[in-house]
């Protein structure tokens, strides 16, 4: 593979995994396996500036603002950090500083793994609660913050005040709830902070309100404007103010000190009562820091050393496929049993082919693996020269493990997949999948029972949830099947007719179209009508769906098979449709905008806010224009606008504007 080619895999790569891992809070592969595809992107990108692209996952923080929040602007972006690896790192990173400011001093905190978050306070009161979003624009989760018992609702300073932190989940709660969640037959999460990210950006705060999520803070957004000059003076100041703040950091004035002081949080690490990931370095001097000044999403004068996973080698058994609900099969390691993080690993996913060639894993080898998070044990490399023998390539079945039927890996596609509709692990998976909680919550459908009704030979296609009813006679003659028992399951069963479209658009298991996708297209559509009838452009179209997406959707659309399903599924009384939601208006929602001229803030910055607010940008003036915004040095597009006599709108108004627009 050439190195161009392997700079655009991997953008696309990282790109769907952050995605899953921001957007949908259900990460895939290890934050140590995402970090080392993003030091790979890194290197070559460095190697090769003429394929420059700023969408590159390396240069922009992918987040996300969901539907149901208020989207805020903030007023100064909220960045991401740096990241370092080793001590090496560090002492370039001390040297690099060294060279700008003289003596610096080093603050360093634990990098709490939760998400970051902002907090407003005006006339000593809690104003508002705000995720970092896409680092501009976040949501107004308020609600949600205001669940944790010790934000401060109000304060002594009458000034207003911005801090900034992190919300995580503590181990406890989070252990606490994934047995609940397993005993509730739901999805484990991935690690506390998925859990966090999705107790935080669930509309429903009684769900916040259960499950105890606590925070630090660790920014005072404004703490230049009170005359505090350093880092340190702003922990004080905040923790004086009556916010949490973490007494464990140190003031440090080397990259010896600093290294000093990461051994020890090492060590402590898994005493910890919540989940580290790093250490966050950052320059104490206030003002040196501005002077410093930002990267594309990262200031200059901080950065993050990141914890090397636990890692322990065992042997690698065998290599076992899994088939998934849209056919998708998953490569799995058999592993000899051994102890890490605490606990006894016997399997882990091994993601694709390519992944088990690029790794070389051949059965039979000395295997490295980490478990990263609470749950996603990984197989990082295999040791070749511990190899006793010639082990044979691992070569990747041709075949279902299930139906037998031929695989499919499509070109550019590093999955395969099993294509036969009829395969009988696609349907007790996507029955599974359909009756589960997120989609037609069908509580009494359990994992085990569709099994069971499956062998039986009553569920066959999803079409026969909706009939099992024909078969209550025969069910209640079978063991473990009372009358009782039997009513309440196909009362479950009618009773999920009204579920929202959006349910029943993800129960519908269309690929990429997870639960956040499928509650955008119904806000969008608002009926299974028009979004079928809807064209791969007006999909596309759509924030967040993307081509990709947008192509699957039509896919699944075509096929004869699911127009039958929908059929079958509208006849049986199914909710098609939603009702529309009332959006917030705001000044230039539906107005067709241009920017023009030299911006003060950064260009894409304005166009993010811009949209977020509902705007159409357009690239060039006609008389279709409803409103110009100019910045310094505005030339042509400007003397148009005046010329078509088009309503114009300085930067300077404009951010007036937006702050109006956020007040209401
Ligand atoms: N597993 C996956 O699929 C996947 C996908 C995307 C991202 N990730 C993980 O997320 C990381 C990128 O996320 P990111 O952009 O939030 O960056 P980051 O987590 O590397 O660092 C920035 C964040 O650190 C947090 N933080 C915690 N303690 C802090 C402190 N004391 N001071 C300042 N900040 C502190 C803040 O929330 C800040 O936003 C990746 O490096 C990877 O580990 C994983
Ligand atoms: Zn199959």
């Amino acid at each position: 593979m050439t190195e161009e080619k392997r700079i655009e895999q991997l953008r696309k790569q990282l790109e769907k995994y952050a995605i899953e891992y921001y957007i949908n809070d259900a990460p895939s592969v290890s934050d140590q396996e995402y970090d080392r595809l993003m030091q790979e992107l890194i290197a070559l990108e460095e190697k090769h500036p003429e394929l420059y692209d700023p969408n590159s996952p390396s240069q922009r923080i992918i987040g996300s603002v969901l539907k149901g929040f208020e989207k805020v602007v903030h007023a100064q972006r909220m960045l991401s950090l740096s990241n370092v690896f080793n001590k090496e790192e560090i002492e370039d990173f001390v040297a690099r500083i060294q060279k700008q400011v003289p003596n610096p001093e080093f603050v360093v905190e634990c990098k709490y793994d939760g998400l970051a978050m902002s907090l407003l306070y005006e006339h000593g009161r809690f104003v508002r609660a705000v995720t970092r979003g896409d680092g501009s624009v976040g949501e107004d989760v308020s609600n949600n913050v205001k669940m944790i018992q010790s934000i401060p609702l109000y304060i002594e300073e009458k000034g207003p005040v911005e801090v900034r932190g992190e919300v995580y989940m503590p181990k406890k709660s989070f252990e606490l709830l994934n047995e609940l969640q397993e005993t509730l037959h739901l999805p484990l999460f991935a690690n506390p902070r998925n859990a966090a990210a999705g107790t935080i950006r669930n509309l429903d705060s009684n769900i916040a309100k259960k499950r105890k999520l606590d925070a630090y803070w660790y920014y005072f957004q404004n703490a230049m404007d009170y005359g505090i000059k350093s880092q340190q003076e702003s922990l004080e100041a905040m923790k004086q103010l009556g916010f949490r703040v973490n007494e464990t950091y140190r003031v440090c004035k080397s990259a010896e000190e600093i290294w000093t002081f990461i051994q020890e949080m090492a060590s402590k690490r898994s005493a910890l009562p919540y989940e580290i990931d790093g250490m966050v370095i950052k320059l104490n001097d206030l003002a040196a820091q501005r002077s410093l000044g930002i990267t594309a999403k990262a200031p200059r004068y901080a950065t993050a050393y990141k914890f090397p996973a636990e890692e322990v080698t065992t042997r690698l058994l065998d290599i076992t496929l899994s088939v998934g609900r849209t056919g998708r099969i998953t490569p799995n390691a058999v592993l000899e049993p051994v102890r890490v993080a605490g606990t006894l690993v016997s399997a882990a996913t091994l993601h694709n082919e390519d992944m088990i060639r690029q790794k070389d894993l051949r059965i039979g080898d000395i295997v490295v693996i980490h478990k990263a998070g609470d749950i996603i044990p990984e197989v990082v490399e295999s040791l070749k020269d511990r190899r006793e023998k010639e082990l044979e390539e691992y070569k990747f079945p041709k075949h279902c493990p299930v139906c037998h039927s031929k695989l499919v890996r499509l070109e550019g596609e590093a999955e395969h997949f099993c294509i036969n509709p009829d395969c009988p692990a696609r349907i007790v998976e996507s029955m599974i999948h359909f009756a589960s909680r997120e989609a037609m919550d069908i509580d009494s459908l359990g994992d085990k029972k569709i099994i069971q009704l499956h062998d039986w030979h009553y569920l066959n296609t999803l079409e026969d949830i909706y009939r099992l009813h024909q078969h209550k006679e025969e069910l209640l003659e079978r063991k473990g099947y009372s009358q009782k028992g039997v009513d309440k399951l196909l009362a479950n069963i009618e009773e999920s007719k009204k579920r929202p479209l959006a349910n029943l658009l993800f129960g519908l298991g269309i690929r990429l179209v997870g639960k956040k996708a499928a509650t955008i297209l119904a806000d969008h559509f608002l009926s299974m009508d028009n979004l079928m009838a809807a064209s791969e452009e007006e999909l596309s179209a759509i924030k967040f769906i993307g081509p990709i997406t947008a192509q699957s959707i039509k896919a699944y659309f075509k096929e004869k098979e699911n127009q039958e399903l929908i059929d079958f599924l509208k006849r049986e009384g199914l909710n098609m449709e939603q009702e529309e939601r009332v959006q917030k208006e705001s000044f230039f929602t539906a107005k067709k905008v241009v920017l023009t001229g030299k911006l003060a803030m950064p260009r894409n910055e304005a166009k993010a806010i811009l949209e977020s607010l509902g705007a159409d940008l357009a690239g060039s003036v006609s008389k279709k224009t409803d409103l110009v915004i100019y910045g310094e040095d505005a030339g042509s597009k400007l003397a148009k606008a005046r010329e078509l006599e088009i309503p114009l709108m300085s930067e300077e108004q404009f951010l007036k504007e937006i702050e109006h627009d956020e007040k209401d």
